[in-house]
């Protein structure tokens, strides 16, 4: 897809600035939505435009992911100088700023026995452990397995103190610190001092992120459908690579 229009124009706009944060989410965005979590592949094509835009003078590049930070490392093959922020904005190179103390440590190990009970229950449900929270997979299971088990996790671990509670797209999310991708944003515009921001993003941990953009010159672009308060809105992974290649064309 050829990017023009309103959005074009904005990414030309953008483009031209001379401190910039190019940044986009994984799921759903760099790499499409699987089955099986391990298997979210990235798009070549977007791999080599981040590659290439964290090439130029005066562009910064980040992907933001809810994955672990290790595994986001793992599954798009990017580092250095491609920032790679997980946890939903929460864990930097440098780690967690709001630490894990052995106290939250113990909470994320029963919130984890909670799940893996659940999962044992409700066949199709899986659960994936990250540092500081975990996740209960829902996409396998039967329509009312879903349900059920997403039920519970709300009624039990989601609430109790000192869990925060995200959901996503087929998972509920709990974790033992708090996590924003706007305070990412804001965390990495600031070591830049990018004049603007691109963020792209999916899901609803996004809108954290897209709340965040609201100087002249950001733009915000909401991947699929659902209610966003991104600017523009595109359809899914394959436009990605075209927006992020529009991106490193215009600066180049
Ligand atoms: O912030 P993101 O990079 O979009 O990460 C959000 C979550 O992505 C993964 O789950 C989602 O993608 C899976 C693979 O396509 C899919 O099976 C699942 O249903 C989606 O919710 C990841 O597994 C989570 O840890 C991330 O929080």
């Amino acid at each position: 897809m050829r990017i023009d229009g309103p959005l074009g124009h904005a990414i030309a706009e953008f483009a031209h600035l001379d401190r910039v944060l190019l940044a986009s989410d994984y799921d759903g965005c760099v790499a499409p939505i699987v089955s099986r979590p391990e298997d979210a592949k990235p798009d070549p094509r977007s791999v080599a435009a981040l590659a290439a835009a964290a090439a130029l003078p005066g562009m910064d590049v980040a992907l933001v992911s809810g994955r672990a930070r290790a595994d986001l490392a793992a599954l798009s093959g990017l580092g250095d100088p491609v920032v790679l922020v997980g946890s939903h904005g929460a864990e930097f190179d440098t780690g967690f700023a709001d630490p894990v103390t052995a106290e939250k440590r113990a909470l994320l190990d029963r919130v984890i026995t909670e799940f893996e009970a659940l999962a044992a229950r409700f066949p199709g449900t899986s659960v994936e452990i990250k540092p500081a929270s975990t996740t209960l997979h829902v996409r396998n299971a039967s329509p009312e397995d879903a349900d059920a088990a997403l039920a519970l996790a709300a009624e039990g671990p989601a609430s109790w103190e000192g869990v925060h509670v995200t959901y996503g797209k087929a998972v509920i999310e709990l974790a033992v610190i708090e996590t924003s991708k706007g305070h990412a944003l804001d965390r990495l515009r600031d070591i830049g001092h990018a004049q603007a921001v691109l963020y792209i993003g999916d899901d609803i941990t996004d809108e954290k992120a897209f709340a965040r953009l609201n100087l002249p010159g950001d733009v915000s672009v909401k991947v699929g459908d659902g209610a966003t308060s991104a600017r523009y809105r595109i359809d899914g992974p394959d436009d990605v690579a075209d927006v992020l290649e529009a991106v490193v064309a215009s600066r180049s």
